[in-house]
Formats: structure tokens, sequence, C-alpha cells
């Protein structure tokens, strides 16, 4: 088998979150001299942490929640792109990239470079190219930002085309250090039964 590449923003009470929104903390609940045998920890954190999915109730009510997402999304063949953009993500950016029988595609932007730090803008997906990787058969789409959208947007209409064409959303990863190319992509959500979103490990695999 081969390596494991680990692609997840590590977690600690630095990490950079959402402004505003919960910060991560992790702390102990019972240390091992209070308990006399165990230390037990808690983390408090908004979903949107570091590398995560979003479930479709993270912006439509009526949408999907964790626990009704196939797991099946989130293993497998992944493509892994580089492109370098300024403001927006959009066909034109992508029409060198080969993605016929791609389901799974990473996107590689290096547009957030301070990680510890919540980024001031990002370049955000034009909401057209949803139907335009749906064709092809994308299925999930992960990218090295916090959102598909405008930091600011409201209406959010990337994360709404990605879903009307069945397009799953992963946040966050970490591509820094990943050449272009095929991998299995393992990046499971928790079993959340309510919940809009969730914290994931993702790791490709080389192929
Ligand atoms: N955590 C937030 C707090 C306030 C407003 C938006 C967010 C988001 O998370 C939106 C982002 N598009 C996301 O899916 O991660
Ligand atoms: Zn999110
Ligand atoms: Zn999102």
């Amino acid at each position: 088998m081969k390596r494991l590449i680990d692609i997840s923003q590590r977690l600690d009470n630095h990490v950079a979150g959402w402004p505003g929104d919960t910060p991560f903390s992790y702390s102990l609940a019972w240390t091992k001299a209070d308990s006399g045998s165990v230390n037990v920890g808690k983390i408090v954190m908004s979903i949107h942490t570091g590398t995560h999915i979003d479930a479709p109730y993270h912006f439509d009510d009526e949408g999907k929640r964790v626990i009704d997402l196939d797991p099946e999304l989130y293993v497998g063949p992944a493509r892994v792109v580089h492109v370098s953009v300024s403001q927006s993500i959009g066909i034109d950016d992508l029409k060198d990239v080969e993605l016929e029988g791609v389901t799974r595609l990473l996107i590689r932007t290096g547009a957030w470079v301070d990680r510890q730090a919540f980024p001031q803008t990002i370049p955000h997906l034009e909401p057209d190219l949803a139907a335009y990787l749906a064709q092809y058969g994308v299925r999930l789409i992960g990218l090295d930002l916090p959102s598909v959208d405008v930091l600011d947007s409201k209406e959010l209409p990337a994360h709404h085309e990605l879903t009307r064409h069945g397009i799953h959303i992963l946040e966050g990863i970490v591509l820094e250090d990943v050449q272009p190319g095929d991998y299995e992509l393992i990046a499971l959500p928790l079993p959340l039964v309510e919940a809009d979103g969730s914290p994931v490990r993702a790791v490709l695999r080389e192929l």
C-alpha cells in the first residue's frame, strides 16, 4: 500500500475560524489527576472550521443533513489540479484540465497563504461551473479555501448551484505539497444526525 498524504488542517486552539463564529477549543473536562484514572477531553467548534464538508442543510432548511449523505462520495478516486486564479474560478480556468471520468475534483488555488489567519478575500467558484462539472460526472469538489462563495455572500450561489447539480462540497483542504494527478481520497464525515456539516480527516493515497 502506498503512503497516505494528509491534506487536513490541524486543529488546535489557534486554528483560523470563520470571523464571529464559534472558535475551536479543546480542553479537558476531567484531568487524570482529578478523576484518578483518565484525561477526558471535550471539543467546542464551529463545524465550518478547518477541513470539513458542507451538508446542504447548511444553506437550505430543507436540505440533507450529514447523516443523509452517502459515505461513498467521500472515498474513492480523485483528481488534484492546480489552478492559478485571482478573483474567481470559472470554466475558463479549467479549460486545460482533463475532466473525463473525474468524479472527485480537488482544486489547489494556493490563495489561502497564511493558514494561521482567516483570509480577507478568496477566489470564489463561478456558479456556472457547477453545470459544467456535472456534465463530466463530478460529484464532489474540494478546495483549499474556507468557502466556495465570496466570504460575505448571503445568497451563496455556488453552494446552491453545486448542490442542485449533485456536487458535494469539501472545504479547507491543504494541498500545498500535493502534485497534480490522480489519487484515492478518504474524507469521511462523522455520523452526525442533525448537522449542517462535519469536520473530516482528509487524506490522499497515491495510486
Ligand atoms: N461559518 C459561517 C459563519 C457565518 C457565515 C457563514 C459561515 C460559513 O461557514 C459559510 C461558508 N461558506 C462555509 O460553508 O464554510
Ligand atoms: Zn463549510
Ligand atoms: Zn461552504
